[in-house]
């Protein structure tokens, strides 16, 4: 469903992306794992067009997608949770939940789609009303999801989605992720929860200094204990 080939990116004349391949098959939960500035975060970015400097080649459903404008991504049901949630100030849940919707594509099924997440996020069914920053950073995470998921995406990037949550909310975050699995979401996650992560993943990939270092099925990772402490640990 995406297939990275020779992907590039750099921040001047910082070359933090080099020549990645790896592909997420339909149906897949996929994890890119790695220390801190390996290059995970510049990974997605770059696949969502946020990065100006961008090479090589990425597909979506076998049509090549890194040139166009970032955009054109969720038109076509690629969707994108970023690690700082951006959440606006001063709407409720229920508002927040709206600017997922594309113009003209999702409006006519505005109150389907609002029903649908509220089943499948019911703490935030429970909180429409709410201002979305007076929530906790991890109901604030899920609306951030919830609200990508309003576009009903075929696929969704996730960077870091646990990151300074407690525990209980990261447990039901990764049921949360299984169950959209189930419904037919394709996923692909940066995270620095390698036992969580690999625990929902059928495979994942490592990278080192914007390379992909090591690659397998999820199971083989998760029980191989010097390649997490190599190039996983924090
Ligand atoms: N805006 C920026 N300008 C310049 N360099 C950057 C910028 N953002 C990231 N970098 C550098 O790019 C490299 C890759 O960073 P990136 O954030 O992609 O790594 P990461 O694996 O996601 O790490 P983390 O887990 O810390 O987010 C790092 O060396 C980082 O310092």
């Amino acid at each position: 469903m995406l297939e990275v080939d020779g992907l590039d990116a750099w921040y001047d004349r910082s070359h933090v992306v080099q020549g990645l391949r790896f592909e997420v098959q339909r149906g897949e939960i996929v994890t890119l794992m790695g220390r801190n500035g390996a290059g995970k975060t510049s990974t997605l970015k770059a696949i969502m067009g946020l990065l100006a400097k961008r090479g090589g080649s990425v597909r979506f459903d076998g049509q090549e997608i890194l040139a166009l404008p970032a955009h054109a991504r969720y038109h076509r049901g690629l969707a994108y949770v970023p690690e700082e949630r951006r959440i606006v100030p001063g709407l409720t849940v229920l508002e927040n939940l709206r600017l997922g919707l594309i113009a003209g594509k999702d409006r006519s099924r505005e109150k389907e789609r609002i029903d649908t997440i509220a089943k499948t996020f019911p703490r935030l069914a429970e909180r429409m009303d709410q201002e979305g920053t007076s929530m906790s950073g991890g109901e604030q995470q899920m609306l951030a999801i919830a609200r990508a998921m309003m576009s009903s995406p075929r696929m969704i990037l996730l960077d870091e989605p646990s990151e300074g949550i407690m525990p209980l909310l990261v447990h039901e975050m990764f049921v949360l992720f299984e169950q959209l699995k189930r419904d037919g979401t394709t996923i692909l996650l940066v995270e620095q929860n390698v036992e969580r992560a690999l625990g929902i993943s059928d495979r994942a990939y490592i990278l080192d200094q914007g390379q992909i270092a090591h690659q397998g099925e999820a199971s083989d990772l998760l029980a191989d204990r010097e390649i997490q402490e190599r190039y996983c640990a924090v």
